[in-house]
């Protein structure tokens, strides 16, 4: 049974998809999961059935016959495909009302629809590269770890969105310990994984082909790893990040620690684009997200898949619920 508390939902970037599939889910989610939606009623699609609630505490009784809506007034329409940077205070508003309703017991989770990271940049001077970065600020903690799941792969990049030329500096030991540790905490905690079985990427070609390719593996990657095996933690590793993903080696470990985002980002959404779900972890709250973005090129188009969105929903609900 779902918590009683709904699932506060971000709007994101109004001109995207975000809050088309919302809808969408809603519509497939009413009697299952409760939601709340925090954004401009006047971007929902035409037609929508919504019904603006005075506090949260409300949307589990409306969410059956319509979408629960917190009102936030963004003062112009939404154009489809074409974001609008005098949205971005709304957007970011939207984002840090979700978390004070769950961080206040109000809500029972959050799921963020995608942001446009340019767009809040250039019309509020957002200076975060993403939720991930923006919600460890907000929770005062500097070890937040993105994961992306599916139902046949979890994956977890230790550097996120950072150019791939800064990537051997600010990959550090420090770095890789605790998103190790904050990793494997967390499916024990969120996924029921009592001894989760993580696989370790290597940053070079062939893991660096013993030094050969590359020197990171054998100055810091195997050496933490060496250090978090002898603490109990079960770890192989560092292994070569193009034969770690197919199907076999797959069955093999719970989840994949990759050096940056591509290198874990490319396998899953290969295999689940749109089943896969994205989870921060280490938050003193809950927060998923789908796996894609804002995709401009169909926004208002009607033909948005919500499965992702319904996943990520879902999958927050679930976790609300073990923790309760
Ligand atoms: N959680 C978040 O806030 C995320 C935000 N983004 C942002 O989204 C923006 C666009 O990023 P892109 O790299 O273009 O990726 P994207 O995921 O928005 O689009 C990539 C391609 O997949 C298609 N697609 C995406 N979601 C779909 C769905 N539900 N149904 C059908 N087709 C779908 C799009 O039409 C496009 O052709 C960027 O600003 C990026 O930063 C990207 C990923 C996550
Ligand atoms: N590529 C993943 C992505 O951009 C989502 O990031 P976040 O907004 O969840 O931090």
């Amino acid at each position: 049974m779902a918590d009683p508390k709904p699932v506060a939902i971000s709007c994101g970037e109004p001109a995207g998809i975000g809050i088309e599939i919302t809808v969408d889910a809603w519509k497939s989610l009413k009697d299952d999961v409760p939601l709340l939606w925090l954004g401009d009623p006047n971007h929902l699609p035409k037609g929508t059935a919504f019904e603006v609630v005075p506090d949260p505490s409300e949307a589990r009784e409306v969410c059956s016959r319509a979408l629960p809506v917190w009102a936030m007034d963004f003062q112009t329409p939404r154009v489809a495909g074409t974001p609008d940077p005098t949205h971005a205070k709304g957007t970011i508003s939207s984002i840090e009302t979700a978390v004070g309703f769950v961080t206040g017991g109000k809500c029972a989770a959050l799921c963020t629809a995608p942001i446009h990271k340019a767009a809040l940049k250039e019309g509020a001077d957002f200076a975060f590269p993403g939720h991930t970065e923006f919600l460890a600020h907000l929770a005062g903690r500097g070890d937040a770890v993105m994961m992306l799941a599916c139902d046949e792969l979890r994956v977890v990049p230790a550097t996120i969105h950072i150019p791939l030329a800064d990537v051997p500096e600010q990959l550090t030991a420090r770095l890789l310990t605790d998103t190790i540790l904050v990793t494997n905490a967390a499916l024990k905690r969120d996924f029921g994984i009592d001894a989760p079985r993580m696989a370790v990427a290597g940053l070079n070609p062939h893991a660096g082909e013993n030094g050969k390719m590359g020197s990171e593996e054998i100055e810091m990657i195997s050496p933490v790893l060496d250090a978090l095996r002898n603490e109990g933690l079960d770890i192989s590793g560092p292994l070569s990040a193009d034969t770690m993903f197919h199907a076999a080696a797959r069955k093999t470990y719970d989840v994949a620690i990759c050096m940056y985002h591509d290198q874990a980002l490319i396998p899953i959404k290969t295999i689940d684009f749109s089943g896969g779900v994205n989870v921060t972890l280490g938050l003193p709250f809950v927060r998923t997200s789908p796996d894609h973005g804002t995709a401009f090129d169909i926004a208002g188009k009607g033909i948005a898949d919500p499965t992702s969105m319904i996943a990520a929903i879902r999958m927050a609900a679930q976790m609300a619920e073990a923790r309760s």
